[in-house]
């Protein structure tokens, strides 16, 4: 995105479908010069008023609607900038006739993304908090709103500014050491800025452990169905998804590709992933699904390993909960390899209210957060950021000089300033506002 910061930008906030009301969003330098070309005088800020709307209210020339106008001088708006909300009637020939006078008038649509993008170049939220909101507007379950809000309102940011602090703090005692060398500060000092290191490398290792929790909870809890053909894979997959996502039949490896169905278990967002039967194959088709199969096997949060009755599997993969199918027809055993089974039949529904309960657990304990403990990591590039800085402080750890080890808690302070954006973020921001909606 070419990035120009004094354009005055326009988008509308709300969606395209049929609805009563429409929000026309503008920001920039112009703002408060078109708003009253619009709308007459300007109404006193951040107060609700209604106003006609004209393609040029000092002629009245071309009345376009009547609307609620909100007034956001800058400093304190969202963006930092000035800006104004038009609550318009939501019809079609409104919203791009009002388009066309902001058009007429020097401004431009707005790329997506490029309200919160200016709200971080003018300092009104860092980059962990912009982040956030998009999770917010993205979020389909609880989990994600509840994980999007504790980040949007900067409990995360304040963890790694936290860090951060705590490092200029240790960064500072260090240049004490190395500007006064012949003052010997006591040996005391010198544990406790170690100690103090060690600290910070063990709190990070705990929220990147953690992390996984939350990565999982914004990309959902991925399950992989797998197991030998005609175990009852699709069967399986079909029941989760409450429809015919996939074929089910009688012949042994129906299923080809991996067919994925989403969905929501207590309150968690999840994929379910159906899988080819895995067997050795001669079918060249065949033996790329049973490839891809074991791909999901090996990255799945957690595999449904099933098998059909009696036919118990060799092995039993890691992370899977055993599902013994076709209990109508056959004894399933209670257990494989020291491993519980839960017994099944999707031909009668036998145990299936029971898997189900297993699979909430399952979730459950796989994005559970222990109360009062520090906000979920979220994303990679955070994980990225955080294992880099972690990295450097156990290399500063490892050195005798007192100058060689301030490199590296810079390196620590930079890795984690450029979470939050505070240095060197540049060439990551089209790629984070880029994923950002039109009109945000
Ligand atoms: N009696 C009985 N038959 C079942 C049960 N579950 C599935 N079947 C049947 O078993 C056959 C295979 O089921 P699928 O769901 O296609 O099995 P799959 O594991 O997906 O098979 P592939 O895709 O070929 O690997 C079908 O004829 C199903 O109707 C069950 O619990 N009891
Ligand atoms: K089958
Ligand atoms: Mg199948």
């Amino acid at each position: 995105m070419a990035y120009q910061h004094n354009e005055t930008i326009f988008a509308l906030s709300t969606g395209l479908e049929r609805a009563a009301i429409a929000v026309m969003r503008v920001s920039g330098a112009g703002s408060a010069v078109l708003l009253q070309q619009l709308c007459g005088t300007l109404p006193a800020p951040r107060r609700a008023v209604l106003r006609r709307v004209w393609r040029d209210s000092a002629v009245k020339d071309n009345l376009l609607d009547e609307a609620v106008v909100l007034w956001f001088p800058g400093p304190e708006s969202y963006t930092g900038e000035d800006g104004f909300e038009l609550h318009l009637h939501a019809g079609p020939a409104i919203i791009s006739a009002v388009a066309e006078a902001l058009v007429q008038s020097g401004a431009r649509p707005a790329e997506p993304g490029e309200f919160t993008r200016r709200a971080f170049t003018n300092g009104r939220m860092d980059l962990v908090e912009a982040e956030g909101i998009a999770d917010l507007i993205a979020a389909e379950t609880e989990s994600q709103r509840k994980l999007a809000l504790a980040q949007s309102d900067g409990a995360l940011s304040k963890l790694y500014q936290n860090w951060r602090e705590r490092l200029k703090y240790i960064l500072a005692y260090q240049e004490a050491l190395i500007d006064f060398p012949d003052e010997n500060l006591p040996q005391e000092t010198e544990q406790k800025l170690t100690d103090e290191i060690s600290n910070l490398i063990a709190e990070m290792q705990s929220h990147l452990q953690d992390g996984e929790k939350g990565e999982r909870i914004r990309r959902g809890v991925v399950f992989a169905i797998a197991g030998p053909p005609n175990a009852g894979k699709s069967s399986l997959l079909n029941w989760l998804a409450e429809r015919d996502a996939a074929i089910v039949s009688s012949v042994e490896g129906t299923t080809r590709d991996a067919i994925e169905v989403g969905g929501t278990l207590a309150g968690v967002r999840v994929t379910f992933i159906d899988t080819a039967g895995l067997r050795e194959t001669e079918d060249i088709i065949e033996a790329e699904g049973v490839r891809r199969a074991l791909f999901h096997v090996k990255h799945a949060d957690c595999v449904l390993q099933m098998f059909p009755g009696a036919t118990i599997p060799e092995e039993v993969f890691s992370d899977a909960i055993l599902i013994g199918n076709k209990a109508d027809l056959i004894p399933v055993p209670s257990e494989v390899h020291g491993h519980e089974v839960i017994p099944v039949s999707l031909k009668t529904g036998e145990g299936l209210k029971a898997l189900r309960h297993v699979l909430e657990r399952k979730v459950e304990s796989l994005t559970a957060r222990l109360p009062g403990s520090a906000p979920l990591l979220t994303r990679a590039r955070h994980r990225a950021g955080v294992q880099e800085a972690q990295q450097s402080l156990a290399a500063a750890l490892e050195q005798q000089w007192p100058e060689l080890r301030g490199e590296e808690i810079r390196l620590a302070m930079r890795a984690l300033g450029r979470i939050t954006g505070l240095v060197g973020v540049e060439d990551v921001l089209d790629a984070i506002f880029g994923q950002f909606c039109i009109g945000k």
